[in-house]
C-alpha cells in the first residue's frame, strides 16, 4: 500500500481548445489534508473534475494509492474508495434525505451504522430522513452533501468549496466532522476553498492556484502562511 494517497504529475487539462490547468503537480500523503486556494476562475473546480475523470487530462498523470488512474471513469473511482463532494447541484432535490444518503453507498448493507456515524455531527439527518432534500436549507443541503460523501468511509475525499455561503457555526461543524473522520480513519482530503481560515484550520499543506498553475505551496504551520496566501489572493 502506497503512503501517498494522491499524486498529480504535470497535469494539463481544459475545455476543448482552451487549456485551463498547466503542468499542475501535487501530492497528498495518506492521512493528510491538502487545501487548494485561489481566486474565482483560477481552475480549482477544473482540477477536481479532471482528477475525478469528468474531464480528460490532455497530458500528465494522476495516481491514487500508487495506481495510475489517469482516464479512469468517475464511477470506477468510487470503487477505489474515492468520494467527491461537488460544488453545485449535487443533491437530488426530489429524493428524501435517506435516499440521497443511500446514494453514498454501493448497497444497503451498513447503511444504519453509517447514518449513526455521520448523524453524530449532523443530527437533523437522522431526524428528518423522510424529508425531501430540496426543502432543506442551503446550509443543510451542504451538510447532506458532506455526509453522503462520508457514508462509504472513503480513503480519499475531494471537496469543492463546501463553506461558500455557510454561517460560521456550520463551518465549525464541518471542521468537527472532518477532524473526527481524519482521526478515526486513514482518510486523506483534497479541499478546494476560498475560505482561507477554514482551509488553514483543517489542512496540513496548502497550494495556491493562479491561472491554472501552482504558484505557491507548503505546510500550513510555516510562519506567515496566512499572509503569503492572502498576498496571492490579492493580486
Ligand atoms: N464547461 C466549461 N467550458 C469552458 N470553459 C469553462 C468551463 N467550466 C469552466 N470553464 C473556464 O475555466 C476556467 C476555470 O474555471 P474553474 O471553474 O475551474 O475555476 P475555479 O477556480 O473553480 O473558480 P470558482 O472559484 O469561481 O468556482 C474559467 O475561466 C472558466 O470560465
Amino acid at each position: 500500500m502506497s503512503d501517498i494517497a494522491l499524486e498529480i504529475d504535470r497535469l494539463t487539462s481544459g475545455y476543448g481548445q482552451s487549456m485551463v490547468l498547466r503542468d499542475v503537480s501535487l501530492k497528498i500523503q495518506s492521512g493528510q489534508v491538502l487545501a487548494i486556494v485561489g481566486k474565482n476562475g483560477m481552475g480549482k473546480t477544473t482540477l477536481l473534475k479532471t482528477i475525478m475523470g469528468f474531464l480528460p487530462a490532455q497530458s500528465g498523470r494522476i495516481c491514487m494509492f500508487g495506481a495510475d488512474v489517469t482516464g479512469v471513469q468517475p464511477h470506477r473511482l468510487a470503487g477505489r474508495g474515492v468520494a467527491y463532494s461537488p460544488q453545485d447541484q449535487a443533491i437530488f432535490p426530489d429524493f428524501t434525505v435517506d435516499e440521497n444518503l443511500r446514494l453514498g453507498l454501493s448497497n444497503d448493507r451498513g447503511y444504519e451504522r453509517a447514518l449513526d456515524r455521520v448523524a453524530v455531527f449532523f443530527p437533523f439527518l437522522a431526524q428528518r430522513r423522510g424529508q425531501r432534500a430540496g426543502t432543506l436549507s442551503g446550509g443543510e443541503q451542504k451538510m447532506l452533501l458532506v455526509a453522503r460523501a462520508l457514508m462509504s468511509r472513503p480513503r480519499l475525499l475531494l471537496i469543492d468549496e463546501i463553506t461558500e455561503g455557510l454561517q460560521p457555526s456550520v463551518v465549525q461543524r464541518l471542521i468537527g466532522v472532518l477532524r473526527a473522520e481524519l482521526a478515526a480513519f486513514d482518510l486523506s482530503v483534497l479541499l478546494i476553498e476560498q475560505n482561507v481560515g477554514f482551509a488553514l484550520s483543517i489542512a496540513d499543506r496548502y497550494a495556491v492556484l493562479a491561472r491554472g498553475e501552482v504558484v505557491a505551496a507548503g505546510r500550513v504551520d510555516a510562519p506567515g502562511v496566512a499572509g503569503v496566501i492572502q498576498n496571492h489572493l490579492a493580486v
